[in-house]
């Protein structure tokens, strides 16, 4: 079989070409070089698989894409205390450029913009780094984040440290309300390099899909950044990662998402996958035009809008039933699926309204596959309850989705480890689960 997804890519690619709109970033010289027409689309999922149609491996300049995996590391160096109180995360409805600061606090108001941006390359890494090793930790983080080591562009560079004035008036604004606290020539020259890193299209998949991954590399298997760090960056990506038309993206593709005036654009699902598009000509807000149709797409296609409500989960509660009678009785509330808050809700509800009188309670997880902490508290706390009511609890766990199952004060627990064939076999054999 023809594997499905490039085709759809292609199809994709192939409706998005004819749009010929919008202009290639000419406020730096050496970007107005780039060709026009290159066209690439990647999807990398979080379990590593990387499909790609177009220009998927020509490099092209990262620019403000940059920007959510620096914060990521000034958050991840310095934590988020000092962060915040030199940059904000409201969203600006500014453009990227924008020279402003907060009214009350000076900070720069999000780290997408500009302001927010140089801001946050001034805080990544340990503080006292000299600049040569703080932009050494921002190659390196990058790299991690894309699983390969990334280079700096030399001559885009320089054309853009030529043509610097409005991020030097930014620089110097920062300084002048002490936010920067440092030489701000030195600092806006560190920034322009994180900008002017080679990608690409597959490597900005890869630093999204890594996003999407909890900060964990899908194929180096690398923790790039904690999960409170990517919580956060992708919140400021979904609130301000483009720019002025934040809101507009925000409803109609719902997807987290950061652009370049290079024509990069990425966008992270959380659990699912990382995408990642090139195409150079830019609208009025500096996203990439095809880049935005693909989006679209891509999130109209596949249901990929992060609001999207998903389907009923499955009932976590698959049967609750009794066997055998009087002090041989058991009753044995098999659940399924993943259980998360709403799930953990639901099965407190079974038991408070079967009121198990049965002596014993058989609490089958087999076919969990997955419990996060909060169901996990309240399901144990079930298990305490009923203990302290004088059952006796049975928690049937083969695949160890609990591995170490502490009902809490006064609570006891009896932990099956085996399939449920065997657990089948003792149900009937009640002596066994004495
Ligand atoms: N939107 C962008 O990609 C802008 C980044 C560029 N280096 C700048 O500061 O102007």
């Amino acid at each position: 079989m023809r594997p499905l997804i490039p085709d759809y890519l292609h199809e994709v690619l192939a409706a998005v070409a004819p749009k010929t709109s919008g202009e290639i970033a000419s406020y730096i010289p050496e970007l107005a070089t780039a060709d026009p027409e290159r066209l690439g689309a990647v999807f990398a999922t979080v379990d590593g698989e990387v499909y790609g149609a177009g220009d998927v491996d020509v490099e092209f300049i990262i620019q403000s894409i940059s920007k959510p995996f620096v914060y990521a590391l000034a958050l991840s160096d310095r934590g988020f205390g000092p962060l915040l109180d030199k940059v904000g995360v409201e969203p600006s409805g500014e453009a990227f450029n924008e020279i402003s600061l907060e009214r009350d606090t000076g900070r720069p108001r999000n780290p997408m913009i500009n302001a927010g941006a140089i801001t946050a390359h001034s805080l990544a890494g340990p503080e006292g780094l000299r600049a040569e090793e703080r932009m050494e930790r921002i190659v390196q983080g990058l790299s991690a984040f894309a699983g390969r080591r990334l280079e700096v562009d030399a001559r885009v560079c320089a054309s853009e440290m030529e043509n610097a004035h409005r991020n030097l008036a930014i620089a110097h604004m920062l300084r002048n309300y002490g936010i920067l606290s440092e030489d701000p020539r030195g600092v806006v020259d560190g920034y322009i390099r994180q900008c002017a890193l080679l990608v690409s299209t597959r490597d900005l998949a890869m630093m999204a899909a890594t996003l999407a991954n909890r900060g964990v590399n899908p194929l180096s298997n690398e923790q790039v950044v904690d999960q409170a760090v990517v919580r956060q960056v992708l919140s400021v990506m979904a609130t301000c990662g483009m720019y002025d038309a934040a809101g507009d993206w925000a409803t109609q593709i719902g997807i987290p998402a950061k652009s370049g005036v290079a024509g990069g654009l990425i966008g992270a699902l959380p659990g699912q996958l990382g995408i990642a598009s090139f195409s150079p000509r830019l609208d009025a807000h500096g996203n990439s035009v095809r880049g935005v149709s693909l989006f679209e797409r891509f999130s109209s296609d596949m249901g990929l809008h992060v609001m999207e409500v998903p389907p009923t989960a499955r009932e976590v509660v698959r049967s609750n039933r009794v066997r055998g009678e009087g002090s041989e009785a058991t009753r044995i509330l098999r659940l399924q699926g993943g259980i998360r808050f709403a799930g953990a809700e639901r099965i407190v509800r079974e038991v408070l309204d079967s009121a198990p009188s049965e002596p014993r309670v058989v609490l089958d997880i087999s076919l969990v596959h997955s419990i996060d902490d909060v169901a996990r508290r309240m399901l144990l706390e079930v298990a305490r309850r009923l203990s302290l009511d004088g059952q006796q609890v049975i928690l049937v766990d083969p695949e160890s989705i609990i591995p170490d199952p502490d009902p809490g004060e006064g609570g006891s627990i009896t932990v099956v480890r085996e399939s449920e064939e065997t657990l089948n076999l003792m149900a009937v054999d009640h002596g066994r689960l004495r």
